[in-house]
């Protein structure tokens, strides 16, 4: 995985100018894709002069090549005989739903902050967060509140994600005959409500801020299945307030990655103490050692500093090593590792330790 090493000096030089330029590229590629050129000249495989283009567009001739030329030099766009075509890479920018929802999380929600992410490092608090959205201690109670753009941005993003792991996830748990289920980090509620709607047994509690409870809530109304979905609000991080108890199993969802690894197995630790005699922890995570291609370890160490410098400033994406290691601490045991799920999550079933 990643063997960069293994290039002629030129290809180095060259791949370290992609990377001293990527916020240049980013923000071209972006408007490339927002403004249409990569869209038109789908639509016309010949291609287009850029003059064309800009005519087509209604863009300035001086923005027009503006952009063209950068989507040249980034492979987006080919140039013979001053036409410019479609490459594949271009092709992707447009229609891949994982790459659209990645750079719109990256613009909305992550660019402008992570100016501040060596201050984020240093201090160990979401600084970026602080110098754009908002002074709180995480981003998590003011999800509900981010601006239009960004607040539509984290849900794609968090739910391009888990929706695509839910699907066979809804087979494997209601299957399992569980009556009560404790959801800590439901969000909008939609584990809650897939899992309900095929289980007619199972109930579902979610603990979360009031903002996310009560879109979860309304959610749930909506689908039918609001008599078997209840919320409770909590600040999770304080650990000194005890889970409700009886369930048969705890259910987080790319919930864990938000924590640091104290707090992780704080919340390990009360979610075992909310569990009935066989119940089990249920933990969904991709995890960047459990991916089949390099694409996905790509995305997922590279959210990490939207964890830094927006969420926190202490938490990231984990190893499944990592986790099972804070599992143990916790007093419980991977008895289960299902691979494989939706773009590469993985459900870790843990029971407590005989
Ligand atoms: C990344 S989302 C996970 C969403 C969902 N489980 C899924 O699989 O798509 C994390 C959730 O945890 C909640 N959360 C994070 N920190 C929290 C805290 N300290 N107290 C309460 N809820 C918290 C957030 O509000 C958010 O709904």
């Amino acid at each position: 995985m990643f063997e960069s090493d293994d290039i002629s000096g030129e290809k180095a030089l060259l791949e370290a100018q992609k990377i001293a330029f990527g916020p240049v590229v980013f923000q071209t590629a972006r408007l490339l894709r927002d403004w249409g050129v990569f869209e038109l000249l789908q639509n016309n495989r010949k291609g287009f002069s850029v003059e064309t283009i800009s005519n087509k567009l209604g863009l300035t001739l001086y923005a027009a090549q503006i952009l063209c030329e950068s989507g040249f030099s980034m492979g987006a766009l080919k140039l013979e005989n001053d036409i410019y075509t479609l490459t594949k890479i271009g092709y992707f920018l447009l229609n891949d739903e994982m790459t659209r929802v990645n750079m719109d999380f990256n613009h909305d929600v992550n660019y402008q902050g992570l100016f501040f992410l060596d201050e984020a490092l240093k201090t160990q608090k979401p600084s970026g967060l602080h110098e754009t959205f908002s002074k709180e201690e995480t981003i998590y109670p003011i999800l509900s509140e981010l601006p239009p753009k960004a607040k539509q941005s984290w849900f794609a993003f968090d739910h391009f994600y888990s929706d695509a792991a839910f699907v066979k996830l809804v087979d494997i748990m209601s299957q399992k005959g569980i009556k009560k289920l404790l959801e800590p980090g439901g969000n909008t509620g939609k584990w809650s409500i897939a899992l309900t709607k095929v289980s007619p047994d199972t109930t579902v509690t979610i603990l979360d801020h009031q903002g996310q409870i009560d879109v979860a809530i309304q959610n749930a109304d909506a689908n039918g299945v609001g008599e078997r979905v209840d919320g409770i609000a909590i600040d999770l991080l304080d650990h000194s307030i005890p889970f409700p108890n009886g369930f048969d199993g705890v259910w987080m969802s790319q919930f864990l990655d938000c924590f640091a690894p104290q707090d992780i197995i704080a919340l390990l630790k009360r979610s075992k103490e909310a569990l009935n005699k066989d119940g089990r922890v249920y933990i969904v995570e991709p995890f960047w050692d459990r991916q089949s291609h390099e694409i996905g370890s790509y995305c997922l160490i590279n959210t990490s500093p939207y964890f830094t410098a927006l969420a926190n400033g202490t938490s990231k994406m984990y190893r499944a090593s990592e986790m099972k290691k804070f599992a143990n601490e916790a007093g419980l045991e991977v008895e289960e590792e299902i691979n494989g799920l939706g773009f590469g999550h993985t459900l870790m079933i843990c029971k407590v330790k005989g």
